[in-house]
């Protein structure tokens, strides 16, 4: 897979991929992640990449120019499976839509500022529109890379484990039932006796039964 990000912070981005799970997938050459920084594609003397918003009133709107010029760039290189704009008002994302994502190939995320970008780069470049919850944050960033660790820890290879993915929570709509590791007792608290006994057939049923329990008490809307 490979990742475009299209951003006027690149330095906000930086670390969330040079650690853990997203760096050991990108040494590994699973996935090729690129930042591009929307200033390089700036326009006039002043090199703008956002302006005062028509019919007034507060915060800047990132300019359609340099955005046009960067995902042209881009295009022009290769065809993309989807542009996608991190934003408030999107579709809320859900571990449904990672996986989805995790089947594409070549992605562009397009990141936010200040009163967002200008309503014609939604209308004409963007192909999906994601938040990753009901609040605002300043720029898209960190949205993009929450969006990016989610869809990267899928593929194929990233984890050491990949049956690891497959028992999260919101897969199948349930939440995962509860860990535990060593020791079997601390300070009077038991790790359950099942989880002890090596008897997987059981064990598989009593962590379906916990998964079930916990989405019931927690989240009974994933049942319906
Ligand atoms: C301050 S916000 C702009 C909010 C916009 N004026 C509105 O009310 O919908 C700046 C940028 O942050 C990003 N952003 C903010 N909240 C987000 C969220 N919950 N999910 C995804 N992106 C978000 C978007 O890229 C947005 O353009």
């Amino acid at each position: 897979m490979r990742i475009d990000i299209i951003t006027v912070l690149p330095e906000l981005m930086q670390s969330p991929f040079n650690a853990s799970i997203l760096h050991r997938a990108k040494e590994k050459g699973l996935v090729e992640v690129h930042f591009h920084n929307l200033r390089d594609y700036s326009i006039g003397n002043y090199k703008q990449v956002d302006d005062y918003q028509f019919g007034g009133g507060a915060g800047m709107v990132l300019m359609i120019e340099p955005i046009d010029k960067c995902i042209s760039k881009l295009k022009a290189e290769r065809d993309y499976d989807e542009i996608i704009y991190m934003t408030p008002d999107g579709d809320t994302l859900t571990q449904g839509i990672s996986n989805e994502i995790s089947l594409k190939e070549n992605l562009i995320i397009l990141c936010g500022h200040y009163k967002g970008v200008d309503q014609r780069v939604r209308d004409k470049f963007v192909t999906r529109e994601i938040s990753i919850g009901d609040y605002v944050l300043s720029g898209g960033e960190l949205a993009a890379a929450v969006l990016c660790d989610s869809v990267i820890r899928l593929l194929p290879g990233v984890l050491n484990d990949e049956t690891s993915a497959l028992t999260d929570t919101f897969q199948d709509n349930l939440l995962a039932p509860p860990v535990y590791t060593r020791p079997s007792s601390y300070k009077g608290m038991d790790v359950p006796e099942i989880l002890l006994s090596g008897d997987f057939p059981k064990i598989e049923k009593w962590r379906e039964e916990k998964a079930l329990e916990r989405t019931e008490e927690k989240r009974p809307d994933l049942l319906k």
